[in-house]
């Protein structure tokens, strides 16, 4: 499969080369970054620590989008929108894993998705996703009176909170207790917040140093409590899941999957 990473000078970015060029039956056919990025012209194998591929990075995305079998896009929710278009009408595969996405934004890919076959995903590691599976049955399992809170901590550099993961696993909470998340959200306290109001669920922010991702959820009731959680130690678990998404979508129809629909949980 043809795959091109955008935002090839991130962190992510030269991870996901990585990830392709080491994926069998996967090469890369392009790679692209912003305008006066100085990774420009670069050799996106250079780029990511490995020998040269014969890929140079470019700002054009049209002539790699229509040479290309599908995308992956860790960007800014700004050039997921526009890269989200390019895939509808190249008719190709495009994998999401930019988090800080509005709900506006979110209605742009469902749009590209009439067209594109799109994978979306707050996280694309196995483990978060197994443990979303998990977090969903607990909170079906518990009575309501448990109060739930989930705690985050990422490196300095992260702009968007809560975490896209944080707020995949508030969905499976809420999905598992059968209410909406917008209606029990809370994600700031701070000053004379008044007692816990029964059936919020809470996030929490941290940030500091080189930390991948860390996320624990915890269900706590009277006189007990229970904590599942996910420490991720290398960012090559979601550059191999952002493969394996586009190995996944390439036959499927235009649509908006996830990784559970990857996965098959
Ligand atoms: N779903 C998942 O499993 C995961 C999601 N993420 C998410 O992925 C996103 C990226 O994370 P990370 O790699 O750490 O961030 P970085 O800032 O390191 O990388 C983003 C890259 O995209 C580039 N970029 C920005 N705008 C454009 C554009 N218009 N065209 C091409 N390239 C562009 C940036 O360039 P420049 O810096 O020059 O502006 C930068 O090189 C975040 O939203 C993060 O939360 C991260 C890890 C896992
Ligand atoms: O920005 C990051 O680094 C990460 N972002 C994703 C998120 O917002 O949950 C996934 C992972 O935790 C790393």
């Amino acid at each position: 499969m043809r795959l091109v990473v955008v935002g090839a000078d991130g962190r992510m970015g030269r991870m996901l080369i990585r990830a392709v060029a080491e994926s069998e039956g996967c090469t890369l056919s392009g790679a692209i970054e912003r305008e006066g990025s100085p990774a420009l012209g670069q050799d996106a194998g250079t780029l990511a620590g490995l020998q040269p591929l014969g890929v140079p990075v470019t700002d054009d995305p049209l002539p790699v989008f229509a040479a290309a079998e599908g995308v992956l896009d860790f960007t800014t929710p700004a050039a997921t929108t526009f890269f989200a278009e390019l895939a509808a009408q190249a008719r190709i595969v495009h994998v999401v894993g930019t988090t800080g996405l509005s709900e506006a934004d979110l209605g742009k890919l469902a749009a590209a998705a009439h067209h594109a076959r799109i994978v979306r995903s707050g996280n694309m590691s196995l483990g978060v996703n197994v443990l979303a599976d998990l977090v969903r049955k607990v909170a079906a399992a518990l009575d309501p009176s448990f109060d739930i809170e989930i705690v985050e901590m990422h490196h300095r550099m992260k702009v968007d909170a809560p975490s896209g993961t944080a707020l995949l696993l508030g969905e499976a909470a809420a999905e598992g207790r059968g209410v909406s998340l917008p209606e029990v959200r809370v994600s700031t306290r701070d000053g004379h917040t008044g007692a816990r109001r029964p059936g919020d669920i809470g996030f929490a922010t941290l940030r500091g140093g080189t930390v991948v991702g860390d996320h624990s959820v915890t269900f706590a009731g009277a006189g007990e409590r229970i904590t599942l959680s996910h420490h991720a130690e290398d960012r090559g678990i979601f550059a191999r899941g952002a493969v394996r998404a586009a190995q996944w979508a390439f036959p499927q129809a235009p649509g908006f999957y996830d990784m559970t629909d990857v996965l098959g949980l």
